[in-house]
């Protein structure tokens, strides 16, 4: 059966069925074995100086323009965030009654909240608890791959997911030695049929919601809301009862289970608080999750938190990371924020939430309605957990909202590797998140960063960046044992894909995930599984929110066997029992590798991992692991804009992010990068601020615009900084807030009034990067040089995260000697030592037997790029642009739309980005020197 697949692997023939069936079944635990030892690397402080806040130099007021403020718009618009990011600055938008907020947080929490006001501690009576609205299909927040958004129908019984803790098969934690003695004891099948599988769907609608009001009825009076009690706290919710459309029966029975351990939860929580000893913090963990006792390296972490010290937790995916911020925020008197890198993440983590923590969520493409019904939740204190995206930290609205009157006791930072541009997830607003900019801004204390992949490296910088004494780090091995890791050459994937699915051990698995590289692959693979009587859907950022959501419920629920997914399927996804992960292409780098194969057997049980190796894949990647440098010339450039001297110090600047991205052949992400670096390098030169469309069109239909200008002082400023454009206004938003020293959101405030009283109708577009200059470069080459440099790094650290993987697997399929223990295609002895190796070495440098299988001449390279230019001289090329083409790489100014139909597209993926480059330079030397 495997013959071709194992013909490709040129160390084995029968190797992967007679290994996996060799190792012991899913029918068993995984063996024990020594706890990985807990050490805590000491990361060295002093190899990056910290960063003190730096004083913000006041805005200097400018000719036409005031600093802005950061007022809330109340009114805006709701902006479908396909279209804009958050057009109106009002990117905290949360929908209390959205999809997202509404379901996972509609839980009783009415007696938790009793004990922390009995004991004058900040918390509220969870009266309506719920999201009024049904959820609107949202958008994610800004993200590479964005995931799935649960569906919006009624929720299944949360009897189905979360059984009562008696009856809750004890569970074996892949890295622990003190559970089951695995061997010895005979695992209980995965259950069958059940509809939910762990996947608790959303409460879009606020069921339950009149149990949460009944059991605030019961309440006595004197149990105040925490935010009643401070100077200017909210107002309960008024009608919210009546907001909910149905009450499912089956989550009326969980709040009565709740609400029935209430008092007994109360005690606990008010014990653990007055004393958090292992045993009344385990007491706190059986009543509340369930759980007999605490993961390596939870307990630690919880009691570091609630003694308000700054942690950094490095645990195995599937370890029980969240309880870890979970258990405190019950502990903890004010507000827990939890910053994560994705939406669907970020959603997974709410619905997630026990009975006894109410959660709220706040992300961009919300409503104003639902952005300030989120707000009013908060101030009355009904929100204990809230999770954010980092972007909410360039939004001064969002920040005003805890400086004045919501304490935080606690900030977590998910997925923390992002900070790092070290890391393979390195995201720009992540970089923002320091703890001198948490402490301005919202005098932050105790932070918890948590991630499962983080290198030595990776590491040393959260520590740096975050303030965290290198003795918190908290980290266990990033090994998961019960998964046993195979590789194979493949020449022909698709066909070694069915033999892998109709062969032992995946042909039994009834829930599996390929992990594919590009949407179209995916649809195509899926396809082809379909045509084979293989149960399969495919799932990746190319598909409405909707058929996301509603594929990852149907294989979370065991409807589907396989999903076909790009990289947007998997983090955050907590689905217990899928047995298989088969990676279709080569991880980008050990961590992706990590995160995937993570999605497997997070219930304890032994699963299985297949990687399908072949190098046209690998050089498809590192190509596009080009996509983002930039030369020092195309920065300088850039930077000269952001400078220029029409951008007045302490006015509103922007740039739109798609004229510019192609007028510089610089990706958006990369514009925003650079952005970043200039507001939290060395030097603050400017100060970021939300996303706006800033080119606005009016259409006036009642008054005309001179008699409403007559009336209006903000028209007026319109009316005069306007074009006439086919018979309408047009005008740039940040001119007229400039001009007027309002904020952009007032603008767009004034412009919804005149909207809905019938005078006007507007349209936005340009989505643009806003900011405020605070400093000029003394000199700007050499910034545009530092920044060019640095950007190179992160592009070659990418890079030989890449080649890490790629020699993992190069070394599996033809180095192993197999005397550790590989056998056949599987290779989980070797694999996982090199894991290790690779997160514990301190430079991210290659290992000595590593050679980069790209070559370094080529014969006929410099006479193509001839040819190429010649047959092309109507463009203007760089060297790097035309180095991408012939690595078939999209630019913004080069899409592949256009180029991938040229004869060289493509053509020398096999050579060295850099040797390319140096030939397209020496070429276009000759070129230009020829007057061509
Ligand atoms: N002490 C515990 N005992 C038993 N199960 C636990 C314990 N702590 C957490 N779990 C369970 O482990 C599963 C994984 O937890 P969680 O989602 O927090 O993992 P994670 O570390 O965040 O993983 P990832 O990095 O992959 O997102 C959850 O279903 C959770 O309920």
């Amino acid at each position: 059966m495997y013959s071709s697949l194992h013909a490709a692997d040129s160390d084995s023939d029968d190797s992967l069925l007679s290994d996996v069936s060799a190792s012991p079944t899913r029918r068993c635990s995984p063996p024990p074995r020594p706890a990985p030892p807990k050490h805590r690397p000491t990361p060295d402080p002093t190899s990056k100086p910290k960063r003190k806040p730096k004083p913000k130099p006041k805005p200097v007021p400018c000719s036409t323009s005031a600093p802005v403020s950061a007022s809330a718009s109340a009114s805006a618009p709701p902006i479908r965030a396909a279209a804009l990011s958050d057009p109106h600055g009002l990117a905290a938008r949360i929908a209390p009654g959205s999809a997202l907020t509404s379901n996972a947080s509609t839980v009783s929490f009415s007696s938790f909240r009793r004990l922390v006001q009995s004991r004058n501690l900040s918390f509220e009576p969870a009266a309506a608890f719920t999201n009024p609205a049904p959820a609107p299909e949202l958008e994610p927040e800004p993200e590479p791959e964005p995931a799935e958004i649960p569906s919006a129908e009624p929720s299944p019984s949360p009897a189905a997911t979360h059984p009562p803790p008696q009856l809750r098969p004890k569970r074996v934690h892949p890295n622990s030695v003190s559970e089951v003695p695995a061997a010895a004891v005979e695992q209980p099948k995965r259950p069958r049929g059940d509809p939910a599988g762990n996947f608790v769907r959303l409460n879009i609608n606020g069921y339950g919601r009149k149990k949460s009001f009944k059991s605030q009825a019961r309440r006595p009076t004197k149990y105040r809301s925490w935010k009643r009690q401070q100077p200017g706290g909210g107002k309960p919710r008024a009608g919210a009862d009546e907001e909910g459309d149905f009450v499912a029966e089956a989550l009326l029975e969980r709040e009565k289970n709740a609400a029935a351990g209430d008092d007994g939860v109360l005690k606990i929580v008010e014990v653990a608080r007055e004393d958090p000893s292992e045993q009344n913090l385990e007491s706190l963990l059986r009543k509340v999750f369930g759980y007999d006792s605490f993961r390596e390296g939870q307990l630690e972490a919880i009691q570091n938190v609630v003694a308000g010290e700054s942690t950094v937790l490095v645990l195995p995916t599937g370890a029980g990371k969240s309880l870890c911020y979970q258990l405190p925020a019950m502990i903890l008197p004010g507000l827990t924020l939890v910053v994560s890198p994705l939406l669907s993440l970020m959603v997974d983590q709410l619905r997630k939430l026990p009975a006894f923590l109410p959660g709220g969520l706040l992300a961009s493409s919300q409503t104003s309605d639902e952005f300030h019904g989120t707000l009013r939740l908060l101030r009355a204190g009904e929100i204990k957990v809230l999770f954010v995206s980092p972007e909410r930290f360039l939004n001064e609205e969002f920040l005003q909202i805890f400086r004045d009157t919501l304490p935080i006791s606690l900030v977590v930072i998910d997925e923390a590797h992002c900070i790092s541009e070290w890391s393979h997830n390195f995201r720009p607003s992540y970089l923002r998140l320091r703890a001198s900019l948490l402490r301005r801004k919202l005098n932050i204390q105790c932070i918890l960063a948590m991630t499962a992949t983080a290198t030595t490296q990776t590491l040393q910088e959260i520590v740096n960046a975050l303030e965290i004494p290198s003795g918190n780090l908290i980290q266990t091995s990033q090994i998961r044992e019960n998964l046993k890791l195979s590789i194979s050459m493949s020449n022909n994937r698709l066909k070694d894909l069915m033999l892998l699915l109709k062969s032992s051990p995946f042909v039994n698995m009834r829930s599996i995930i390929v992990y594919c590289k590009f949407q179209t692959e995916t649809d195509y693979v899926c396809k082809h599984l379909c045509d084979n009587n293989i149960n399969a859907k495919s799932y990746h950022s190319g598909l409405l929110m909707k058929k996301r959501s509603r594929v990852q419920e149907l294989f979370c629920s065991n409807k589907i066997r396989v999903v076909v997914a790009t990289v947007a399927f998997g983090m955050g996804l907590d689905k217990s029992d899928v047995e298989g992960v088969i990676h279709y292409r080569l991880p980008e780098s050990l961590e992706e590798y990590i995160q995937e194969t993570g999605r497997a057997g997070r219930d304890g049980r032994l699963s299985h991992c297949h990687l399908l190796f072949d190098s046209t894949t690998f050089y498809k990647i590192r190509s596009l692991s080009h996509s983002d440098g930039i030369d020092e010339y195309a920065m300088s450039k850039f930077l000269n804009q952001i400078f220029s001297s029409g951008n007045t110090m302490g006015c509103i600047c922007s740039f739109p992010k798609e004229s510019t991205s192609r007028k510089f052949d610089i990706k958006e992400e990369v514009l925003l990068t650079v952005l970043t670096q200039l507001e939290i390098g060395e030097e603050q030169y400017l100060h970021l601020l939300p996303q706006f469309s800033v080119t606005c069109t009016l259409y006036f239909h009642k008054t005309s615009p001179q008699l409403l200008a007559d009336k209006d002082i903000l028209l007026r400023s319109i009316l005069n900084k306007s074009e006439m454009k086919d018979g309408s206004y047009v005008f740039e938003v940040p001119r007229v807030a400039n001009d007027m020293r309002i904020t952009m959101n007032e603008v767009f405030d004034r412009l919804q009034k005149l909207k809905f009283s019938g005078e006007l109708s507007y349209e936005l577009k340009d989505p643009a990067y806003c900011y405020m200059i605070l400093k000029r470069p003394d000199d700007l080459n050499t910034l545009s040089a530092n920044l060019t440099k640095w950007l190179s790094e992160v592009e070659n650290s990418k890079i030989r995260k890449l080649d890490a993987m790629f020699a993992l697997a190069d070394f599996a399929v033809k180095g192993c000697k197999k005397t550790d223990g590989c056998s056949g295609s599987e290779h989980t002895p070797c694999i996982q030592k090199r894991i290790i190796h690779y997160f514990s070495k301190k430079d991210g440098t290659p290992d000595d037997d590593y050679c980069t299988p790209l070559r370094k001449s080529s014969t006929f390279l410099q006479s193509d790029i001839k040819v190429f230019l010649q047959s092309n001289s109507f463009a203007k090329f760089t060297p790097r642009a035309v180095a991408r083409i012939m690595h078939g790489i999209s630019s913004p100014a080069f899409p592949a739309a256009t180029w991938a139909k040229n004869h060289f597209w493509e053509r020398y993926m096999e050579v060295d980005f850099p040797v390319v480059i140096e030939a397209a330079k020496a070429e276009l030397v000759k070129f230009v020197g020829k007057g061509e």
